[in-house]
């Protein structure tokens, strides 16, 4: 699928978000910083990657996602933990990095802080009402089913 991209940071248009291999399902987004900023244990910083885009179609959504191994081994994640790019956004594209560790973090210009990950969504209407067809669960959750 064709997806409208704007360019809104001239790094950004040699190097496009790609997939790294045959079977990726995100789309690296790079930190499209001037100079190198430190993340203090805690802190979070909105970057911009350097690029919007717009889905258009109400049947797909993109989704920002943190990367494993920053994430693992750097504590560095989104400050909204997920980011949901709705197919009506044409803004620029934001990440949300939150240095969740206990220790700083130098975040580089143009470096790989997230990736894009674009889905399909089905919108609903709603239809109110009293009881539901019964199902083996019913209600239970939260552990309802035991641990092992
Ligand atoms: O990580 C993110 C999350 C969101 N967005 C943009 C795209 C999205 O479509 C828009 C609104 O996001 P969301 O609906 O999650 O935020 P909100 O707080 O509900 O804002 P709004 O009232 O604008 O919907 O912000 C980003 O660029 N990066
Ligand atoms: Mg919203």
């Amino acid at each position: 699928m064709k997806l409208d991209v704007k360019i809104l940071d001239e790094r950004m248009r040699d190097q496009l978000p790609t997939y790294a291999t045959t079977g990726s399902a995100g789309l690296d987004l790079r930190a499209c910083l001037d100079e190198p900023h430190t993340l203090a244990p805690g802190a979070s910083l909105l970057v911009p990657t350097g690029i919007s885009i717009y889905v258009q179609d109400p049947r797909y959504a993109a989704m920002i996602l943190p990367r494993s191994g920053l994430g693992h081994k750097n504590g560095i994640v989104l400050g909204n933990l997920v980011g949901l790019i709705d197919a009506d956004y044409q803004g620029p594209l934001m990440v949300s990095v939150w240095n969740r560790s206990q220790e700083a973090f130098v975040l580089n210009p143009m470096e790989r802080i997230a990736q894009l990950v674009v889905v399909p969504v089905m919108q609903v209407t709603f239809n109110v009402v009293d009881t539901f067809t019964e199902t083996e669960r019913g209600a239970g959750g939260f552990g309802s089913t035991g641990s092992h």
